[in-house]
């Protein structure tokens, strides 16, 4: 698959992992952090348009109030991502600073696919950052967000939020940064034979039955949900990457077209086809 396209994208979507954020259950990896920091910078500031999914609101809260596992009760659970978010979003102002990029919060639930007026709205807050060269920096607002039958506000894992915003804001590409290089015929973390996947075209039971669940305490949603992601960016015929976050640079080579993770995009004669019909 040529990758010559992903030269010409605009407004992309950087969406990075817990399993990135964090360097162990407790230890936050600063230097990532940094790099990512670095490096969408580098992009708006050479006039792409980008928005930033983080994870990490959980992660960042365990490990600044030294807990090794999550916990059980929701109060205690809303109060660790509290803490975590705040705290995440304290080191991307640092860090963002230092590359003279002013950033902006905000955070979700799933009223924004539920309502169109917050749909409409939320729409409007990350256009009008953008439009004021401000990176928006997403996250689900896991403080209050709940998991009730009759009221469920909560996406649970930042794949889907990251494939909704990125239909939200028609942006050109979305690209998964993960604790993997793509993806693996099979779990390459239980399975050290694993082949990495450079192009899907579509989203089939063969490729579906591939992906296995999250990598670690605190992230949520392994590859099952990174595939439905990608489903969603290509039912929009929009493409989406899988590519690894351990050095963040690597997203320059993407928008350069280089070979690198797992490109999700429908191939050029189906596209073709829609666009004749
Ligand atoms: N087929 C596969 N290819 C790659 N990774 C897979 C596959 N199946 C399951 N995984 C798991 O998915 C994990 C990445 O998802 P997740 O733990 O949710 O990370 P993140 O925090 O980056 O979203 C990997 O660490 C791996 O353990
Ligand atoms: N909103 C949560 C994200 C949960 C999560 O694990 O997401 P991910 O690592 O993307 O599977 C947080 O910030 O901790």
């Amino acid at each position: 698959m040529n990758r010559d396209i992903l030269k010409d994208c605009k407004r992309v979507v950087i969406k990075i992992g817990t399993n990135s954020i964090m360097k162990s259950a407790t230890e936050v990896d600063y230097h990532k952090i940094d790099r990512l920091s670095f490096v969408c910078s580098s992009l708006q500031q050479q006039g792409k348009e980008v928005v930033l999914v983080s994870s990490g609101a959980v992660g960042v809260g365990a490990s600044t109030l030294n807990m090794e596992e999550y916990p059980s009760s929701v109060a205690e659970q809303q109060a660790l991502a509290s803490v975590g978010q705040s705290a995440l979003m304290s080191l991307y102002s640092r860090f963002f600073q230092h590359y003279e990029q002013y950033v902006g919060q905000i955070l979700m639930t799933t009223d924004i696919i539920n309502y169109p007026n917050s749909y409409n709205n939320c729409n409007i807050a990350i256009n009008s950052l953008l439009s004021k060269n401000i990176i928006p920096i997403i996250n689900e607002n896991d403080a209050v967000s709940v998991d009730e039958s009759g009221h469920c506000t909560k996406f649970g894992e930042n794949d889907t939020l990251a494939a909704v915003v990125a239909e939200l804001v028609e942006a050109d590409l979305l690209i998964i940064m993960s604790d993997v290089d793509g993806l693996y015929d099979s779990n390459p973390h239980t399975n050290p034979g694993a082949s990495l996947i450079s192009y899907v075209g579509e989203i089939d039971t063969d490729i579906l039955s591939m992906a296995g669940g999250a990598g670690s305490v605190f992230s949520t949603g392994g590859m099952e949900t990174k595939l439905k992601a990608a489903e969603k960016m290509m039912s929009i015929d929009k493409a989406m990457m899988i590519t690894s976050a351990e050095n963040p640079s690597i997203i320059f080579d993407i928008l350069n077209g280089k070979e690198a993770g797992t490109l999700f995009r429908k191939n050029e004669a189906e596209l073709q086809i829609q666009g004749d019909e």
